[in-house]
């Protein structure tokens, strides 16, 4: 039998990096594929969040790079304010060592372990050590630093450090190399689609491997930083309480009224009778038998929420449709922001958005893109509680079929904004199911059902109509031609009639000094767009609207409108009058028509 005392020889502590160093799954390091992308995660995530905080429109560089057969070089570089250089080696070469785990405000980052796992793996799978360099303004030089962490002791390593010219005035670079493979190169491109969709204010260019991209930004405006708040009193535990109320040094009601949010000297004083406490008490002395009592009493009376404009930051309804927008094709898209909400103390903010048609894949389950902090979540789907409200919705009953997620051309995208997004592990893959956030995300999912339902029965609706005028129409031309031959009279031209019956100009083509127009006759319009279909669908659905015909308009409203289509083009402009038109059309392929389409 083993005794005591040999198994006592056998005890220690576990230094945190040793524990992940074998746990590194719950990181996000669970294979080398899928290391590459925490890895970029980790630090697009630590880049975003900086520049956020220095108000600086972020300009981030990401780069993959195969250096050897199975070793690649992750390198991410950002316009940030930089670290001191004291805290580099910390910030890489310790776990658990960060800025954001004590605030409670919205960000990316909040465990202070995200960018120094990477460090980790990079020594494990390869032994070579994480370059960083970082600057923190034009009057200090560049930091160099090769890092790698003392898994012991869970204390940096620094294998070398110097002062180096760099033509960045401020901003972080980190150069780490671990074996993978590029097998998840899909993924990462969605990864940083995605991180782009939700971060409408960042540049982000990437060379993987030597193929760039670069995802533009559509806003100039940094997001307001969200501040830190205290905790609220309903959010508080019984240990947590009574560590700060150990630290403090004043009677219960300063204690109350400085330490937590939206609580006043009146709410104080009722959670100090309802407690049977005496508010002159100083906080440091109370038993634990009272500490338990205030915190009841705490939860007891009633608090408003957390200030949530403060500490949260959404995107808002119209970025995220122009993001959305910027990167997928759409025919509709919507997006809602709920007001703000709260469990067990915490703020949150649900925002969510649904796009149909376009360029999304009309066969299967709808696309469902997910967020967290501004930061989309690529693993664990069916283990989010996300997924699970969006099948918990009835799309039958806005006109969709379902299998669990919603069928057909659709994208589905929500995000969770929080001071303290509950994730389900370390490895910030899914949301966990919160009852109060659960309901959120199912009203906001609902509200957007219902538009996305009026959005189906119109376009339903103008779809049979404009079959019918077609039915119509197409027969209008051969029975003008009859009766010009039966009556004797020239051919008149049916195209206004036509239009009318189709609430649209149809328009004719012909040729003038021998080049082959198309003239839009006798429509009155208010703002319609005039678009330019290819025949072929498949073309015109690739063809991209183009705003810039408008500058080719000769004269003012009503005059010509000329501009040369490429084949299989076409173009969408807002045109404001009433008249003729002709479009010019060298080079088109014969099958080209013009609608301008009357009831928009
Ligand atoms: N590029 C950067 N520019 C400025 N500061 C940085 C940068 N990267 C990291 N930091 C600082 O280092 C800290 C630790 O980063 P790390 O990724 O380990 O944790 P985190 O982002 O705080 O939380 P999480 O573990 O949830 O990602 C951050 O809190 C931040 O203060």
């Amino acid at each position: 039998m083993v005794l005591a005392e040999d198994l006592a020889k056998q005890q220690r502590s576990i230094s945190i990096a040793e524990f992940f160093e074998k746990n590194k799954h719950l990181l996000g390091f669970d294979s080398p594929t899928r290391g590459i992308i925490t890895t970029i995660k980790e630090a697009v995530d630590n880049a975003l969040d900086a520049c956020e905080e220095s108000e600086v429109l972020p300009d981030i560089f990401v780069g993959i790079k195969r250096v050897d057969a199975e070793v690649y070089r992750i390198t991410v570089e950002d316009n940030g304010p930089g670290i001191v250089p004291e805290n580099v080696p910390l910030v890489f070469g310790k776990l658990l060592y960060g800025s954001r785990f004590h605030q409670i405000r919205q960000s990316r980052g909040q465990q202070g372990i995200g960018i120094s796992a990477a460090v980790l793996y990079a020594q494990l799978t390869t032994g070579i050590p994480t370059l960083v360099v970082s600057r923190t303004g034009a009057k200090a030089r560049a930091h160099r630093f090769e890092l790698m962490i003392k898994t012991e002791t869970n204390e940096p390593e620094i294998v070398s450090h110097e002062e180096i010219d760099w033509d960045r005035t401020h901003g972080t670079r980190i150069e780490i190399q671990f074996k993978s493979t590029l097998a998840a190169k899909k993924r990462l491109a969605d990864y940083l689609r995605l991180t782009a969709i939700v971060n409408p204010h960042a540049r982000i260019t990437a060379d993987i491997d030597g193929e760039v991209t670069t995802f533009e930004r559509v806003s100039g405006e940094v997001p307001p930083c969200p501040k830190p708040i205290l905790p609220h009193p309903h959010g508080i535990e019984f240990g947590a309480l009574k560590r700060i109320a150990a630290a403090s040094t004043g009677t219960v009601e300063e204690f109350l009224v400085g330490s937590f949010s939206r609580v006043g000297k009146k709410t104080a004083d009722e959670m100090i009778a309802l407690a049977k406490l005496k508010p002159s008490r100083k906080v440091n002395k109370l038993d634990a038998d009272e500490l338990k009592r205030l915190l009841e009493a705490m939860q007891a009376v009633k608090v408003p929420a957390p200030p949530a404009q403060q500490c949260l930051s959404p995107i808002g309804e119209d970025l995220i449709c122009r993001g959305l927008e910027k990167e997928i094709q759409l025919d509709f898209v919507k997006a809602r922001t709920r007001p703000s909400a709260v469990y067990g103390g915490h703020s949150f903010i649900i925002e969510a958005a649904i796009g149909y048609g376009g360029k999304v894949p009309p066969e299967g389950t709808a696309q469902l893109f997910r967020f967290a902090n501004r930061v989309p979540l690529l693993y664990q789907q069916g283990a989010c509680a996300i997924t699970n409200c969006v099948s918990q919705v009835n799309w039958k009953g806005y006109g969709l079929s379902q299998q669990g997620l919603p069928m057909g051309p659709m994208l589905i995208m929500v995000h969770v904004a929080s001071t303290n997004v509950p994730f389900t592990s370390e490895s910030k893959d899914a949301v966990a199911s919160i009852p109060e956030i659960e309901r959120e995300i199912v009203l906001v999912l609902q509200e957007l059902g219902r538009e996305l339902k009026t959005y189906l029965y119109r376009r339903d609706k103008t779809k049979q109509q404009d079959n019918r005028a077609r039915a119509i129409c197409s027969i209008i031309p051969d029975i003008a031609a009859k009766v010009s031959e039966i009556v004797e009279l020239p051919l008149v031209d049916t195209s206004p009639i036509e239009g009318k019956i189709m609430r649209k100009v149809v328009a004719k083509k012909r040729t003038v000094d021998g080049k082959v127009c198309i003239d839009v006759n006798n429509y009155t319009a208010k703002e319609v767009p005039l678009v330019l279909y290819n025949l072929s669908r498949d073309e015109a659905a690739d063809a991209v609207p183009r705003p810039d015909f408008v500058d080719n308009m000769d004269g003012e409203y009503n005059k010509v409108w000329r501009r040369t289509l490429g084949a299989g083009e076409a173009w969408q402009i807002v045109y404001t009058g009433s008249g003729d038109g002709s479009v010019d059309l060298r080079g088109v392929e014969d099958n080209v028509k013009v609608v301008v389409d009357l009831d928009v």
